[in-house]
């Protein structure tokens, strides 16, 4: 495999960054009357202005090129069609088919996955109808009031971010409740003050061997029980999601309550598989395909539209473009709506667990920088913290402002601020304020000549920091399969462009297996020798404080 940054793309994009790293936007802006018309583009709902980017309309090209010349349009085609793309584990990568709303089949090893997909689909709306239409009752005879999910990972931050971004669509008909960590105060503090009867716990697990998934639910099958069910009634309580069914039946879960997915599913890319299944529960079905649906009018787009009109090829190169020519370490997450606040943290999973990798598909060490830390969280709030080091501190973190034009149920005047907040903000980092200007404000103040120039710095904002904003009408369920899917597709032009395999997570793994033999060392399971001596010192203290009296 060519070094890519021995590839002539590369190159030219070197000195395209070399000939404007002195250039300011501010400039671009006034002498370019038509920038911002030109560097926007609209699909699927989503509006995206990236005129205030670092870019002019030849570095784009020169990105398009290099995003071409890595053979962005036959690996897209190769991830759509099922072959076996995540080389690790040699396993195909088809979270596009579990939205696939057209009659197109889609073949894994020569067998289409939609009857399979289709019939998840249909298992999920009876189940869901069931407990919203009160079919489906507890043990005792009550319907169903509370889902408790217990998952991680992927397995909980899709349903769980999914369902707080489209809050005003909740059905009445159950109130949901997710715990992850196997910290036990989570799952204590969920489970206090529920009627276990009026309880229903959806466990999911891809893998079904999740160590903090496996001991959450038995501790929600030890209050169950405790509470008053028996054996015999925890088919009616508990339910499962994953692609390991012997394991879940093992562990206890009737096999008719056991909602399939398959492992070319990747657990960051679950939630539009029965993953997805507390989302449904939390909204309705009717909701739940609807955010398919927008997911699915994503995946058409990312797939035909050309590279200078595709959102996620645009959001890609821009992004390759800081990372690599800019030395950008993170880029930011900036949702102006309170609903959408866990967008950093999913964003976070799908990036980093997908291209945090130093290696290539061909397993040789990279030279360049890879995914960026992604961070983030709502605004405004963000503005009176940690906003001031993206202004004035040291190197560039792009950011990417969300914002929708309506929120439902609410007053006008707060979402013209939260609006005005927004757009001031990537003002604010495009345009700065000059070493000029702030002296011209210190002007009238009694001030001795050195005091006015000494604060003059101070108050000086160099601009020129980069930004996308991203606008939509109003948060539907459409929209947000919409927005998701465009930050996976974003994610995968990345790692095709930086030749890695994005669909595995060796390092996550390594830390399971550890964090499992240090709780054997614990438990007195294994002889702690085998530790370092650091890690033996900490099971001490632990061992110390926890040692019976
Ligand atoms: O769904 P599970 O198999 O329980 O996995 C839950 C999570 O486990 C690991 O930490 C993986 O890195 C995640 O990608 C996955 O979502």
């Amino acid at each position: 495999m060519t070094d890519l940054t021995a590839m002539p793309q590369w190159q030219h994009l070197e000195a395209l960054a070399s000939s404007i790293r002195d250039q300011h936007m501010r400039d671009w802006f006034t002498q370019d009357e038509d920038r911002a018309a030109r560097m926007q583009v609209e699909s699927c709902g989503l509006y995206l202005d990236f005129s205030k980017n670092r870019v002019t309309d030849e570095v784009m090209q020169a990105l398009f090129s290099l995003a071409d010349a890595q053979g962005l349009n036959e690996k897209r085609q190769r991830m759509f069609s099922g072959e076996a793309i995540n080389t690790t584990e040699n396993r195909a990568v088809l979270h596009t088919a579990l939205r696939n709303f057209s009659d197109t089949p889609v073949l894994v090893a020569g067998k289409d996955v939609m009857p399979e997909v289709r019939a998840t689909l249909k298992k999920m709306e009876s189940f869901t109808q069931a407990v919203h239409g009160g079919e489906h009752k507890g043990y005792t005879g009550k319907p169903i009031k509370h889902v408790v999910s217990i998952g991680i990972g992927g397995s909980f931050l899709g349903p769980k971010i999914m369902t707080e971004a489209l809050s005003p669509y909740r059905s009445d008909a159950v109130r949901i409740h997710f715990v992850a960590n196997v910290d036990g105060c989570h799952i204590h503090d969920v489970l206090n003050g529920l009627d276990h009867a009026e309880t229903l716990v959806v466990m999911s697990s891809k893998s079904f061997t999740t160590q903090e998934t496996l001991q959450n639910t038995e501790s929600a099958k030890a209050w169950f029980l405790q509470q008053g069910g028996t054996q015999q009634d925890v088919a009616k309580h508990f339910v499962a999601v994953s692609s390991n069914v012997d394991a879940a039946v093992e562990f206890g879960i009737a096999k008719e309550n056991i909602f399939p997915m398959w492992d070319w599913v990747g657990g960051r890319y679950s939630l539009w598989s029965a993953i997805g299944l507390p989302i449904a529960l939390a909204l309705g079905f009717a909701n739940f395909k609807q955010l398919l649906e927008g997911a699915h009018h994503m995946d058409k787009h990312f797939a035909t539209a050309p590279n200078d009109r595709n959102l996620p090829v645009i959001l890609a190169m821009l992004g390759v473009w800081y990372r690599n020519f800019f030395d950008a370490q993170s880029h930011v997450l900036l949702p102006y709506y309170h609903y959408l606040r866990g967008l950093p943290a999913y964003v976070q999973q799908l990036d980093m667990e997908s291209n945090g990798k130093m290696v290539t598909q061909q397993g040789e060490r990279v030279s360049y920088p890879t995914g960026p830390v992604i961070w983030g969280s709502e605004g405004t709030n963000g503005q009176h913290s940690f906003h001031q080091l993206i202004h004035q501190g040291h190197g560039i973190i792009p950011a990417d402002f969300i914002l929708p034009l309506n929120v439902p149920n609410q007053d006008d005047t707060h979402h013209a601020m939260l609006a005005s907040n927004c757009f001031g903000q990537s003002q604010a980092l495009m345009q700065g304020k000059t070493y000029d200007e702030c002296l011209a404000d210190l002007a009238n103040k009694e001030l001795q000549e050195d005091e006015r120039a000494r604060l003059a710095e101070h108050k000086t904002m160099p601009g020129n920091k980069p930004s996308n904003t991203i606008l939509f009408d109003s948060l539907t369920p459409h929209t947000l399969g919409a927005l998701i899917a465009m930050y996976e597709h974003k994610v995968f032009v990345q790692g095709v462009v930086w030749q890695l395999n994005s669909f595995d997570q060796w390092g996550v793994e390594l830390g399971k297996a550890l964090g499992n033999q240090v709780l054997a060392g614990i438990q007195g399971d294994v002889d702690e020798a085998k530790f370092d001596t650091s890690t033996q010192q900490l099971i001490a203290r632990f061992k110390h404080a926890n040692a019976p009296e």
